[in-house]
């Protein structure tokens, strides 16, 4: 170097030593000669004096390339990694999760949820409108005549207040601006964060969310801020890994380079894309948060999930795009009593265009289908989760710290939950049923979890919120009881016919507000770690690469620094004339001892080499044979854990299959309790009825058996009375048939015998009865001649008569009418039969028509008689008389006993009839007709002929 002028030669020098230094700066103990041509350390330098060499150095290059200004940092940067160690070694022990913090006396900071609402544009301009923005922060909800809770509950104008309205022009970015990015920030300096949109069925929520193509919503650039904000600070990929278990482990940049070869051979097996062309999102213009932790690596962890009827699914699992047969995931508690969805696919995400990849792959898994009243109707509740790991860089500013406690987990969930749904409305059936009545259920137990929480926290009391009913709700729980910010957008359809399901979402919402989250601990930098040691090693690595440029030749340098490292060696002086000679020897001397030492340097070095490239070489068999186990470990352990999968799986359904025996089941037997009671309840009312019955019918024999008898002792008197009258004339024609004898003498044989028919008694000993006759006398009127005519026929009558007379009433052939109680039912038109066959009934009552009950059934009526005139087939006129008795029913009405049928004809005078007994006269019609019927006892003698035959036919009923 003797030879090269003083750029140069330092020039050379510093690349010699960077490098030199470069390559052993992980490796905290320095050998002494690779600080060759460094100022000597002191003997008793400590390790962490040794750790600060390499900052030195780059100290020294910065100076040739930066601006005095960015040296302050690094000048405090030198000064404080020598404390680093010390210090750091305190703070190990300290616990990076956030922990509440606790204001006056236990009463933790809170701040309460913030509730935003998002009204959207009309369908068309005739659509009527129920709500109106009438500040920044309130809405007027007036309802419609036709709104139920306006008929219900008489529901009048109702002002809501948010923290913000969106009005229907408000665009995408604004809304992400005021509502997304306070929370991203917070992700990006460790605090959790959970945004859901919340709204009926077709009120924007996944417009919100997710957006359109053109106009994406807040996921999307909520995304794009992040990756934007972290680009410059990200670890490199598998330095922090997920342990499964809801944390993460940070490996080695060694560990991690080598799983990334890993993956470099899987991917060249065939990469999957599925990004989707037509959705430029990441094209939107963003702005970079400012204030994170530039000492901090970052890393990016995606999870998409939805949950679809109470079951949660992985939307990132591996398999194809469009699938739907995979295994439901469960819900778990990690040892921080935080909720995962365990077995989870969780992706590193290293830029906006990978997160939107693994956003598309779920969102084409995601259930979408057609209803009535959204035509991409969400059929679940969607949770995409960022969870940023971020961890400070050690004291050289290049690699993470290689310690679990440093690291802090943040995670942002985006959450849009399916919309509330009126059956009435979406006229659902099926599979869109069950999904509805799945969303409502899950909406409601979130409703009840916030109110159950606001209950607790405005009472002081400690109820339990049931979380568990519902995933979603289960999910939720980490931010609840947590730590973070949790925003609301509710969305709002301001159609008059949403009104109804838009007065629920705001009662939800005014309930929401209320209930408060702990605020977040701000995380603290690492302990004792100089702030801005990346940048000055960035800067150091920028001049290192510099300075071997031929560019490097022009730059100014400050050799103050360089020259510094310690004053040349004193000159000696040689005074006396044989010195030389001894100094000759003694050079001889030296340089041999030098050589000697060399040689012995190098083959010690080299021996040492060897022995380093050997144990090299072990530690590397040793290496490769641990991770020969370690994956041999690792793919067993992924086997049971499938195989736990899907045990749990199988668990899951066959529980859910035994609660839905057991509701079947119990359902059964309720419905059969409500049978059996059915069922002895009426048997009841039926024996009740049975008893009234008997009762009534009991009452109503006896009435009747009571009735029955006055009937019959009504009867045994009449008969008595009949029997009386009877008697009495059988008296009386006693004596008229003795005077008759006296005054006729002789009398012609069929006179004697009718007369003594006619005379004799049931009593009489005389009198023989043919079967069939009347049993009863005749009364004595009826023994009168003919001519006395009927005013006549009470009065006895002594002159003589000869033969029967056509019209004698003493053969007046009808014995059924004893004249009383008589109703005659006639034809009006009735033919005058002007003849004594004609049965006398006096008193009689005449009908033409029975249309009453009463005509029979009264207590005056005891006979019926039913007359009917027509023409034979002579063409003469026939008459027959059906006769009856009344007799009284238990029921109060009456019935009729026919017991005789009488038929008479009357034959014209004028007829010619060859027959024997057939008579001609030149009399007039009418008197004929009064003469031409007889009576003749069926009974006692054969029929004559038909023409002038009067025929009794008795049905004796009894
Ligand atoms: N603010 C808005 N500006 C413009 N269009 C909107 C807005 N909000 C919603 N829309 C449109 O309304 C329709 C329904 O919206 P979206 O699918 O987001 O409803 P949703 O609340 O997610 O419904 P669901 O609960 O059924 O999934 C979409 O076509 C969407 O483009």
């Amino acid at each position: 170097m003797g030879n090269l002028d003083g750029p140069e030669k330092l020039r050379r020098s510093l690349t010699l030593r960077i490098s030199t230094i470069y390559a052993r700066n992980t490796d905290s103990r320095l050998n002494r000669n690779d600080r060759r041509g460094f100022r000597p350390l002191p003997a008793k330098a400590q390790f962490h004096d040794l750790r600060s060499a390499p900052l030195r150095w780059s100290e020294m290059i910065c100076r040739f390339v930066v601006h005095s200004s960015e040296m302050r940092s690094v000048d405090s940067m030198v000064m404080s990694s020598l404390q680093l160690k010390l210090k750091s070694k305190t703070k190990l022990n300290e616990m990076r999760t956030p922990s509440r913090t606790k204001l006056n006396g236990g009463v933790y900071d809170r701040d309460p949820v913030q509730v935003y609402c998002r009204v959207r544009p009309m369908h068309s301009d005739t659509d009527v409108s129920c709500m109106k923005i009438i500040s920044a922060t309130t809405v007027l909800m007036t309802p419609s005549a036709t709104a139920i809770s306006h008929r219900n509950e008489n529901i009048k104008s109702m002002k809501y207040t948010f923290k913000e309205v969106f009005k229907p022009e408000t665009s995408q970015q604004e809304v992400f601006d005021k509502v997304a990015s306070p929370l991203v920030e917070g992700l990006l300096k460790g605090k959790n964060g959970l945004l859901f949109t919340y709204g009926v069925t077709g009120s924007g929520k996944t417009f919100t969310m997710t957006g359109e193509p053109q106009n994406c919503g807040i996921l999307p650039r909520c995304l794009n801020v992040i990756f934007k904000t972290i680009n410059d600070y990200q670890a490199h990929k598998y330095v922090f890994k997920p342990d499964k278990m809801n944390m993460f482990d940070i490996q080695t940049e060694a560990e991690a380079m080598l799983e990334r070869q890993q993956e470099l051979h899987k991917f060249k097996a065939g990469k999957k894309n599925n990004s989707n062309p037509d959705l430029a999102m990441s094209s939107v213009e963003v702005t970079k948060i400012d204030g994170i932790n530039e000492d901090h690596q970052y890393a990016v962890f995606v999870t998409y999930v939805e949950i679809y009827n109470n079951c949660v699914f992985d939307l990132l699992e591996d398999g194809p795009p469009v699938t739907r047969n995979f295994a439901t995931k469960m819900i778990r508690e990690d040892g921080a009593h935080k909720m995962y969805v365990h077995g989870v696919t969780e992706i590193e995400i290293k830029s906006a265009e990978e997160a939107f990849e693994a956003f598309y792959l779920g969102l084409k898994r995601k259930r979408m289908a057609h209803t009535t009243l959204n035509a991409e109707s969400s059929r679940s509740h969607s949770v995409f989760t960022i969870r940023l790991a971020q961890a400070p860089v050690d004291e050289i500013g290049e690699a993470v710290l290689q310690n679990k406690e440093y690291l802090t987990i943040s995670q942002l969930s985006l959450v849009d939950l399916a919309g509330s749904e009126r059956t009435n409305r979406t006229n659902n059936t099926g599979q869109r049923l069950r999904e509805a009545s799945n969303i409502n259920k899950s909406l409601m137990t979130l409703r009840t979890c916030l109110e159950a929480l606001r209950e607790n926290q405005i009472n002081g009391t400690k109820n339990m919120v049931p979380y568990r009913e519902s995933k979603i709700t289960h999910l939720f729980k980490n931010f609840f009881e947590g730590e973070g910010h949790v925003r609301m957008v509710v969305c709002v359809n301001p159609r008059a016919e949403d009104y109804d399901e838009n007065l629920q979402v705001m009662r939800f919402a005014e309930m929401a507000s209320e209930v408060e989250v702990a605020r977040p601990t701000p995380i603290e930098s690492a302990a004792g770690l100089t702030v801005g040691r990346r940048k000055a090693n960035r800067l150091f690595n920028t001049a290192r690469d510099n300075i071997n440029r031929a560019e490097a030749k022009d730059l100014e340098l400050d050799l103050g620094l360089v020259y510094s490292l310690g004053p040349d060696f004193p000159s000696l002086e040689l005074n006396s004339s044989q010195a030389a000679h001894i100094i000759k020897e003694l050079t001889a001397h030296l340089e041999m001892r030098i050589n000697r030492r060399e040689t012995l340097k190098r083959s010690k070095a080299l021996k040492a080499l060897l022995d380093l490239e050997k144990e090299s070489l072990e530690v590397r068999a040793e290496n490769a044979g641990l991770r020969g186990q370690l994956a041999t470990a690792e793919r067993r352990a992924r086997v049971l854990e499938e195989r736990l999968a899907t045990l749990e799986n199988s668990s899951l359904m066959q529980q859910r299959k035994l609660n839905e025996l057991t509701e079947y089941s119990l359902a059964l037997k309720r419905e059969l309790q409500e049978k059996e009671l059915l069922l002895s309840q009426n048997r009841l009312d039926k024996e009740k009825q049975k008893k009234i019955l008997t009762k009534k019918y009991n009452n109503k024999i006896a009435a009747e058996h009571e009735k029955a008898r006055e009937v019959l002792s009504q009867r045994e008197k009449l008969r008595n009375d009949i029997e009386d009258k009877e008697n009495r004339l059988r008296m009386i024609a006693e004596v008229l048939g003795k005077a008759e004898n006296k005054a006729i003498g002789a009398c012609d044989t069929a006179a004697q015998s009718t007369t003594r028919e006619a005379a004799a008694g049931p009593s009489g000993s005389t009198r023989e009865f043919t079967p069939g006759s009347t049993p009863r006398a005749l009364p004595a009127h009826l023994l009168t001649p003919f001519t006395s005519g009927p005013n006549n026929r009470d009065t006895p009558v002594t002159t003589s008569r000869r033969g029967i007379a056509v019209a004698n009433p003493r053969h007046r052939r009808s014995l059924s009418a004893d004249g009383r109680g008589w109703v005659e039912h006639a034809p009006p038109h009735l033919v005058p039969m002007g003849t004594v066959l004609k049965p006398s009934m006096h008193n009689s009552k005449f009908v033409n028509k029975l249309t009453s009950v009463k005509d029979i059934a009264n207590p005056k009526t005891s006979k019926y008689c039913l007359i009917s005139q027509e023409q034979d087939t002579d063409g003469e006129l026939e008459t027959k008389l059906y006769k009856g008795d009344v007799v009284p029913t238990c029921g109060g009405g009456a019935q009729v006993i026919f017991n005789d049928v009488e038929m008479l004809k009357q034959m014209s005078p004028n007829r010619v009839s060859g027959g024997p007994g057939a008579r001609t006269s030149s009399g007039g019609e009418a008197t004929c007709a009064r003469h031409s019927a007889k009576r003749r006892d069926t009974a006692g003698s054969p029929p004559r002929t038909p023409s002038n035959t009067s025929k009794k036919q008795r049905t004796d009923e009894d």
